[in-house]
């Protein structure tokens, strides 16, 4: 049977403010198998972020539970990577020390180690001879990728991924698009993606859950079988525009 890395069970979450509650996430359920690439799509307000932070640790379900290989989560850890729209580097460091900071409470590696390490991860991010640049000294698309090393480092079971590319231009996007199933591939993690770009979630993914809003819902799950390794050629494809249509309908009986 598959293993499964994360799974949800009548998630609900809930935001208090002012005396008046309000229904962000109403019953999700969802799971993420070993290996295997998840998007959650949906509009604006849908709660994909919500459901990541409740992933991530960095917030607590208001019902429900979220079981990390049957262990609940309760607050962040080691074992999840998580990579924002907002790069987050630290500005006074090198692009490498931005990577071995994520190991910077592992007491069983040395610093040349770390330093290893985080070279490791630059050059799997297409980086190599930028260890040494500063966030200021590249580009948003170079510092997504430090971004993504940082995430990788300490080899994480499961990689959240909140909107990553969302303020890349289209080229970059599409670039980094390739460069997460290149990763996905070698890191061999599982991985959370939230977007609400229909193409980059059937392109990136084994399986998309659609959300809708008000309250928050998944809506529909999808299991994309497009053949890998996929190139961006596939999105000129009978099979994507079938998915494509599949969800562009969905979404749109949501307005209704
Ligand atoms: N801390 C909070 N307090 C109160 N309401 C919140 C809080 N965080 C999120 N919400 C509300 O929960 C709903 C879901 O927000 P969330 O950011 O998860 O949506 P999203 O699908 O990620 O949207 P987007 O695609 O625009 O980022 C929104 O209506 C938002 O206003």
């Amino acid at each position: 049977m598959a293993v499964n890395e994360l799974v949800a069970q009548s998630v609900v979450k809930e935001f208090s403010h002012k005396k008046k509650s309000f229904l962000a996430l109403d019953h999700i359920n969802l799971n993420i198998g070993e290996h295997e690439f998840v998007s959650l799509l949906g509009p604006s307000g849908c709660g994909k972020s919500t459901l990541l932070r409740l992933v991530a640790g960095l917030d607590k379900v208001s019902e429900g539970q979220i079981l990390l290989r049957d262990q609940e989560i309760s607050k962040p850890g080691r074992d999840r990577g998580v990579v924002f729209q907002q790069y987050s580097l630290l500005p006074w460091l090198h692009a490498w020390e931005n990577v071995a900071f994520a190991l910077k409470k592992d007491k069983t590696k040395s610093k040349q180690e770390k330093k290893e390490l985080a070279f490791h991860f630059l050059e799997l991010v297409g980086l190599k001879g930028f260890e040494d640049a500063y966030p200021s000294q590249m580009s948003g698309g170079m510092q997504q990728r430090v971004a993504i090393a940082r995430a990788l480092v300490y080899k994480p079971n499961l990689l959240l991924m909140d909107e990553p590319f969302g303020a890349l231009d289209a080229q970059t996007r599409k670039e980094m698009q390739d460069l997460v199933l290149k990763v996905f591939t070698e890191a061999r993690s599982s991985v959370l993606f939230v977007t609400h770009d229909v193409d980059e979630a059937i392109y990136l993914s084994d399986r998309v859950y659609v959300m809708s809003a008000k309250p928050g819902r998944i809506a529909k799950e999808i299991k994309i079988d497009l053949p890998k390794p996929r190139d961006w050629n596939v999105q000129l494809s009978e099979e994507f525009l079938k998915y494509k249509r599949e969800i562009l309908v969905e979404l749109q009986s949501q307005k209704k």
